[in-house]
């Protein structure tokens, strides 16, 4: 068996990678571990809410196996916000995969679909990791369906993470999109029809996918008051294989920019951290704006940086707990 890093208890193994000497105990699967494996709802879990810009979470403790605890369909019942705890996801610290890492985020969304990443949700990760370690430092390497991504707690609170580099690919996306729009600045601007409307786009994954446009404030504030309508149409469009996160766009200057998004199986946000460092390398390419911008979400601000010299997207915002719990 894989190596178990926390069945025995031991909290100096928890984020670390040691062997335990214990291991006859360690691997020993939990009662938790049995009932999530039943199908059965883990009584006596407990739990933490955390959001970031109003981006909320049920965040596990999942340190002991690395299965998750709770199932797609259980974690969509408890993200529910009238029968559940409500929730745009649920997060699972997981033990590390290998030696390059401190531990491994898994995230299912409300719908019980996973995500490759979660840009918000990994600010609260690390607070959330952070507050169980021993030894807490400011950094952390955390493994992720879209490769090692790495957060670090600043002194003020905030939490800067290195998003890694932007894929631009459309087939790595994965999005199908007719070649460059008439008229458009940059061969990355495509034009994408939805829901009978034209609209010029841009495809960017930041290990999820995202699809980029850009409106006047008087489109921004029609899309805002129709999102439920139109939302779904294009998460489902045909152009996106794995669908798709979808972010409106208006912008107030060149380092400000103001964003509405409709997530893949979550719906209608308050904010999306991987969607806002898409914005900034979208904005950039059609040459719109400035590579560090202030992105205004409706559950507030993200400033993001997409760096020249590395090719890396810098997001810096917050990860706060709400509450505890135990289910
Ligand atoms: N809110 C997140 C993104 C969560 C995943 C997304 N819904 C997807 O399916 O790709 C963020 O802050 O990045």
């Amino acid at each position: 068996m894989a190596f178990v890093s926390t069945g025995c208890g031991n909290r100096a193994h928890l984020l670390t990678r040691k062997h335990c000497t214990r291991s006859a105990v360690c691997v020993r699967p939990s009662r938790l571990e049995m009932s999530a494996a039943a199908g059965k709802v883990p009584v006596g879990l407990k739990f933490a809410k955390y959001q970031g810009l109003g981006n909320d979470f049920i965040l596990i403790d999942n340190r002991t196996t690395e299965t998750p605890l709770l199932t797609p369909e259980q974690s969509e019942k408890l993200c529910d916000r009238h029968f559940g705890v409500g929730g745009d996801g649920v997060i699972f610290l997981l033990p590390p995969t290998s030696d390059q890492v401190d531990c491994t985020m898994r995230i299912y969304n409300s719908d019980g679909s996973e995500p490759e990443m979660c840009g918000n949700g990994i600010r609260c990760l690390a607070k959330f990791a952070a507050e169980l370690d021993e030894n807490a430092k400011d950094t952390y390497k955390v493994a992720t369906l879209a490769g090692v991504i790495t957060p670090r707690l600043t002194p003020d609170g905030s939490v800067c993470v290195d998003m890694g580099e932007p894929e631009l690919e459309l087939a790595k996306v994965p999005a199908v999109l007719p070649d460059q729009a008439p008229g458009a600045s940059s061969s990355h601007v495509r034009s994408l029809v939805v829901d009978g409307r034209m609209y010029e786009v841009l495809a960017v994954s930041m290990g999820n996918p995202h699809c980029i446009t850009f409106v006047s404030k008087e489109e921004f504030e029609a899309l805002d008051a129709s999102l439920e309508a139109i939302g779904p149409k294009w998460e489902n469009h045909p152009a996106f294989p794995k669908r798709v996160n979808t972010e409106f766009i208006y912008k107030e200057r060149d380092d400000k920019l103001h964003m509405l998004v409709w997530e893949r199986g979550a719906g209608r946000t308050l904010a999306c951290g991987t969607g806002a460092c898409a914005v900034v390398v979208a904005a950039v390419l059609a040459g719109v704006a400035q590579r560090k911008c202030e992105v205004v979400l409706p559950g507030g601000p993200l400033l993001i940086e997409w760096r020249e010299d590395n090719n890396r997207v810098y997001m810096t915002g917050p990860g706060d707990l709400v509450f505890k719990g135990v289910l």
